[in-house]
Formats: structure tokens, sequence, C-alpha cells
């Protein structure tokens, strides 16, 4: 197994993320913005934008189309990430995201990105292979682009294990379905995509717990749960542990669940337990859910909060508390 070579993150689907504030969104009525932002993101790129806050070596691999696409490009060069993006037609996504300052409540405004042909999947398929050779990790992120088969994460797990390289899927509907039937090393659904990939209600730990269960019991490794300011649940063969995050003012929670992907790769890449890993991720998530736009947690606020993450734990049915 590679242990040195940089992560690798893929975006197939990036999007210029549009952040608008304004003081009370009214549906259906005018609204008039406070303040605007824009941010390079798309969940891969997200995580790569917090690996380079933790000085871990990324490279940001993907698509991109068009204007925005090269406007990602260069955003990405002045955060100083490497990248390389296979040229789509058409054009990169624009992401709008409201923020209400009266609720504190982000509504997202997805784009569903531009249209691939199997030659260009195929031509990432080669870079990617390229890549993965030499990678430590790899993180796949976020939805596919119209006219990739919802079975390319699947493909490309598989890719990387033919490399020795453990990956992290982090996707919704049927990418993180198909997905998962290659055993990815970690996964990290939301609550609603975990229910929605098992089709049913979670509505108490013991069934989420079971849920995750079903999916360790088929070689995922390690199923990180996110669940808003509920906090999040980490779930191995042989571990659960629940971490619930420290009381912030949402500013806008984009981009939380991906510093929570990157936390654990970070974490993975220290070879840390389960525990830790459960409050550095937690951590990461919610020091970026007080942060403006996409903008994402650096290492010194993480660690500055890493004692504010109350845990609880349970091994081998035995409950533990701990602060
Ligand atoms: N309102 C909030 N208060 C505190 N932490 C939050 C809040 N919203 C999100 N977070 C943090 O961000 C993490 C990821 O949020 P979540 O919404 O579950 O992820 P995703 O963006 O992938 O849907 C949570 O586990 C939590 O640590
Ligand atoms: O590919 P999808 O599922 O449409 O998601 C893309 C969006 O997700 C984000 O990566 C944020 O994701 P999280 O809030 O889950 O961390 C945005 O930057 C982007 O606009």
């Amino acid at each position: 197994m590679s242990a040195k070579g940089p992560v690798i993150t893929v975006t197939l689907n990036p999007a210029l993320d549009k952040t608008v504030t304004l003081d009370s969104f009214e549906y259906g009525g005018l609204n008039r913005i406070r303040e605007m932002r824009t941010d390079p993101g798309g969940k891969g790129i997200n995580v790569a934008k917090v690996l380079r806050q933790f000085a871990v070596s990324t490279r940001a691999l993907g698509l991109a189309a068009g204007y925005q696409g090269q406007v990602i490009r260069d955003r990405l060069q002045r955060l100083d990430i490497p990248s390389r993006f296979k040229q789509a037609e058409g054009e990169t996504r624009v992401n709008l995201k409201i923020v209400d300052e009266s609720t504190k409540r982000t509504t997202e405004l997805n784009e569903p990105g531009f249209q691939v042909d199997a030659g260009i999947l195929d031509d990432f398929l080669t870079a990617f292979r390229e890549e993965a050779a030499n990678a430590s990790f790899v993180v796949l992120a976020g939805s596919l682009p119209p006219g990739a088969p919802p079975q390319f994460y699947r493909t490309l797990i598989e890719a990387a294990r033919q490399s020795g390289v453990r990956t992290i899927l982090d996707a919704d509907g049927k990418a993180l379905a198909y997905g998962i039937e290659a055993a990815p090393y970690a996964i990290k659904p939301n609550i609603h995509e975990l229910e929605a990939l098992l089709g049913t209600g979670l509505n108490s730990r013991e069934s989420i717990v079971r849920g995750a269960r079903s999916l360790t019991d088929r070689g995922i490794e390690y199923v990180l749960v996110s669940m808003g300011a509920e906090g999040s649940l980490l779930v191995t063969k042989e571990d659960v542990v629940a971490a619930r995050p420290f009381p912030i003012t949402p500013v806008s929670t984009v981009g939380a669940g991906d510093s929570m992907v990157a936390a654990m790769v970070y974490g993975f890449l220290q070879g840390q337990a389960a525990e830790e890993i459960a409050r550095w991720t937690s951590a990461a998530g919610t020091v970026t859910a007080s942060k403006p736009g996409t903008e994402v947690c650096t290492l010194e606020e993480v660690r500055q909060s890493l004692h504010l993450v109350h845990l609880a734990r349970e091994q081998s049915g035995q409950a533990y508390q701990g602060g």
C-alpha cells in the first residue's frame, strides 16, 4: 500500500458556490441581497481545501467546463492546491446558497451540472489510474454529472483498490448505492442520505447504529453518519462513538460535511483511533458551519475546539461517557 503520495480528491461535478445573505428570506417575494460571495465548491474540492489547511499534500482531480471551470481552476491555484481537471463540454454549474439571517438557516439550490459522455469519463479514468498509483488515499465526493453512469464511483473504487489505495465515498442516491457495492474503506452519509440508502426512517440511536452496521457487515470499515446540529455517529465493526458538537451560531453550513470527510482522511493518515476520529471530524464540521460561504476550517481552529466536543462511546455493549 502506498502511504507517501498525496491524497487524491475527485470532483466530477464541481460548482462555483454563490452564497447570498438576506436579512429574512421571503418565499415568493422580492428578496434584496445584503452580502454575496463566491467560492470554488463541490464536495471533493472542499475536502482538498480543508486538507490544504491541514498541511496534507493533496491533488484535486475532476471534470470542469467553460468559464466557471476556469474560475475554479484559478481559485484552486491561488489556494496552492494542485489540480487536474479534464475539460468537459458546456458550463460548470453555479450552486446558489441562500443564508437567511433571521433563522440562521441555509437553503441550497444546486444545478445539475454539465452533460458528460463516455469519452470524457474514459479519459478521466485513465488519468485517475495514473494518479491513484501514487496516492495515499482517494476521496470520491459529490453528485455525478448528468450522463455519467451511476456505477461510476464503483468503477473508481475498484480501480483504486487495484493500486492498493483506500477510498472514502461521500455521495447520495444511486451513486452511493452502487458505490458501496465496491466496499469503500469509509463513507460519510448524512442521516437523510443513510435513510434513503437503507429505504427506511432512522428515528433512534439504535436504528442508526443497526443501519450503519448493515454497511460495515458489507466490508465498509468506517461509517460516519452526520446529523447536522445533532452531531454525528461513527460506527465501525467494534465501536460506536457519538459526538455532540459545541453550540455555534451557524453562518453557512455548506462544506461542513466535506470538512468531516477531510478530517477523517487526516485521522486515518495520522493513525488515529475511532474516538479521536469522531472528535476531530465533529470539531472540523462544526467550525466550518460557523464560517461564511463555503469557507472551511483551519487546523488551528479545529485543534482549539477539540476539547469542546462531547463524546459518548459504546464498546461491546458497554456505554462510556467522555468529555
Ligand atoms: N447548526 C449546527 N450547529 C452545530 N454544528 C453543526 C450545525 N450544522 C452542522 N454542524 C456540524 O457539521 C457537521 C455536518 O453537518 P451535516 O449537515 O450533517 O452534513 P452535510 O453537510 O454533509 O449534510 C455536523 O455533524 C456538525 O458537526
Ligand atoms: O454534488 P452535490 O451533491 O450537488 O453537492 C455539491 C455542493 O455540496 C458542497 O460541496 C457542500 O457540501 P456539504 O455541505 O455536504 O459539505 C457545495 O460546495 C456544493 O455546492
